[in-house]
Parts: C-alpha cells; sequence; structure tokens
C-alpha cells in the first residue's frame, strides 16, 4: 500500500522540469552571465530581447544543443551536458520538443512521411484533430518540397508534439505566418502543454505573444530579467 501511495505523484502540483543554474555563455563577446531560472510542468516562458542578445544560443543551451562555457541544465536531477551521449540524445529524441527556424523535415518524402518518421521513434499514434487545428490536414500527400513556407513550418510543429515531448523549445515558431495563423500555433501550443502536463520556452521577437505566456524574460546587459 505504502508503495504504491508513493508512486503516484500529485496532479495539482507543478513540478520543475527544467533548471538553469549560473549559465554564462560568449563567442566574440558575452552573451549572458551567471542566469538561473525554472520551467515548471503546464508553464510557458517567452524570451525577448534585442537582435543578437543571444536568445538562440540560449535556447541553444537548454535543448541540450549547446554546451555552456560555465553552468549547468538540470533535467530529471541530472545535469544534461554531464550524461553520457546516449542518455543524452534519449533526452533529446523522447523528451525535448525542438522546434526552430529552420524546419529538419525530410524534403524527399511527403507531409504524412515525415509525421509516421516521428511515430516511428516515440510509438505515439498522429493526432489527426492537431492537424486540423494546425490546418495542414490537406496537405498530407504532398511533398514536403511543394508545401509552402508556412505548412512546413506548422508541418513540423505537428511533427515535433506527435512524439508528445516535456518540453517544447521554440524559436520564433511563428516567423513565416500570418498573425491569424500564428495565434492558432500558440494557441495550439498552449493547450498541449495543459494537456500532457508539458512546458513551452519560447523566443520569440512578437510582444503580443510572447505576453500571452505565463512568464516573459527579456535577455539584456547579460541578465534575464523578469518582466511577468
Ligand atoms: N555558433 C556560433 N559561433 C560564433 N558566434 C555565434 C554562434 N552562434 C551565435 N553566435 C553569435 O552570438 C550572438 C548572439 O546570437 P543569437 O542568434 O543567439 O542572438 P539572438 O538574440 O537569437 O538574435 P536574433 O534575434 O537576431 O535571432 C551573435 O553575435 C551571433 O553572431
Amino acid at each position: 500500500m505504502g508503495e504504491q501511495l508513493d508512486n503516484i505523484s500529485p496532479i495539482t502540483e507543478h513540478t520543475t522540469l527544467l533548471e538553469a543554474k549560473n549559465l554564462s555563455h560568449e563567442f566574440d563577446y558575452k552573451l549572458f552571465e551567471n542566469i538561473n531560472f525554472k520551467v515548471k510542468t503546464q508553464e510557458s516562458i517567452s524570451i525577448i530581447g534585442m537582435s543578437g542578445s543571444g536568445k538562440s544560443t540560449l535556447l541553444n543551451i537548454l535543448s541540450s544543443l549547446l554546451k555552456p562555457k560555465s553552468g549547468e541544465i538540470i533535467y530529471n536531477n541530472k545535469d544534461l551536458y554531464e550524461l553520457k551521449k546516449k542518455e543524452l540524445l534519449n533526452i533529446r529524441r523522447e523528451d525535448f520538443g525542438i522546434i526552430f527556424q529552420a524546419h529538419y523535415l525530410f524534403r524527399g518524402f511527403s507531409a504524412s512521411d515525415n509525421l509516421k518518421i516521428a511515430t516511428l521513434l516515440s510509438q505515439e499514434e498522429v493526432d489527426n484533430e492537431l492537424l486540423k487545428k494546425l490546418n495542414i490536414e490537406f496537405v498530407l500527400n504532398q511533398g514536403v518540397g511543394e508545401l509552402s513556407g508556412g505548412q512546413q513550418q506548422r508541418l513540423s510543429i505537428a511533427r515535433v508534439l506527435t512524439k508528445k515531448p516535456k518540453i517544447i523549445f521554440a524559436d520564433e515558431p511563428t516567423g513565416n505566418l500570418d498573425k491569424d495563423t500564428a495565434q492558432i500555433v500558440m494557441d495550439t501550443l498552449f493547450d498541449y502543454i495543459k494537456k500532457n502536463d508539458a512546458a513551452l520556452i519560447l523566443v520569440t521577437h512578437e510582444t503580443d505573444l510572447a505576453n500571452q505566456c505565463n512568464k516573459v524574460y527579456k535577455l539584456e546587459n547579460l541578465q534575464l530579467k523578469e518582466l511577468k
């Protein structure tokens, strides 16, 4: 009985999914210094800041793609950059949903094949409701190269969500989209994190969209300032 109770996690309590500790990074110049922050289940966080301030670099670091000069990214009680390569790859493949400006779709394949590849990796089903919401259900048989930029972007978002990630890292996910479609994409992401107890970390220049997140941070003067 005791054992069973230990396995039940409280649904109402939002737990920390990812934590950044004392992060610093630089390329030709210092981008940020001793940044700390946490993201919890069902939480959406946006990061804004001037062009060149280091937003995409920060997202790359948080999403396991770039080792910081110093600091830690704690996921499942471990620093991502201390993990063995295979463990890190598994987390990236299974738990992290990375939506970046370059779509990383398989261009020689149809839209539907691209989604099926995601289901093979995750054993999840393609969610037809999601495709309808994103207004791409009618392009499934087309080759990726035949899709418009905005359709490719929405397809890559659908593909990422199909594998049911715990954390979505999105860098300008609405960059190619008109205002209404951008809102549909944001609503889809917000809906996803609620239903799946996941989290969203969003980098954007669009303050309207940034402000819809639970928390808004600005990367400025080497620091991440909490605006909301
Ligand atoms: N791999 C890299 N090697 C060297 N310099 C890099 C690398 N990646 C980014 N930079 C530099 O780091 C700085 C910050 O880039 P980053 O893309 O993180 O900024 P950003 O805030 O996302 O900008 P934008 O809003 O224009 O997309 C830039 O000066 C960029 O040239």
